[in-house]
């Protein structure tokens, strides 16, 4: 199956179960995955963001960033199938890893 298929609500619950601090909000075809990441001030914060703007580029896959002072929201969904995919479940997991 490709990554770029949609996920039922079920599986992506499944999947969010192994990635500690995302969760699903919206379902079907308004079905994202959301995680908040918190920083100790602003350059440690567009750190991060300029880090998941390269995992981003690195595959073709490009969330919804908020910006804030100390804090930066992460949403993925995949606008091509209008659905949280396989492909966001990985992003969600490099994201992860940027982080000790
Ligand atoms: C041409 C390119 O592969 C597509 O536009 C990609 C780029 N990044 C993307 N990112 C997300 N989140 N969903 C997409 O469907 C998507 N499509």
């Amino acid at each position: 199956m490709s990554t770029r298929e949609p996920l039922t609500d079920a599986q992506v619950d499944q999947a969010l179960a192994a990635l500690a601090g995302w969760a699903r909000t919206g379902s079907g075809a308004q079905a994202a995955i959301e995680k908040t990441f918190r920083f100790a001030d602003y350059a440690a914060t567009i750190a991060f963001v300029n880090a998941v703007a390269a995992v981003a580029e690195a595959l073709d896959h490009h969330p919804d960033l908020g910006v804030h002072w100390g804090r930066v929201v992460v949403r993925y969904n995949t606008h091509s199938a209008s659905a949280v995919t396989a492909l966001d479940i990985e992003s969600a997991r490099r994201v992860d890893a940027l982080r000790p």
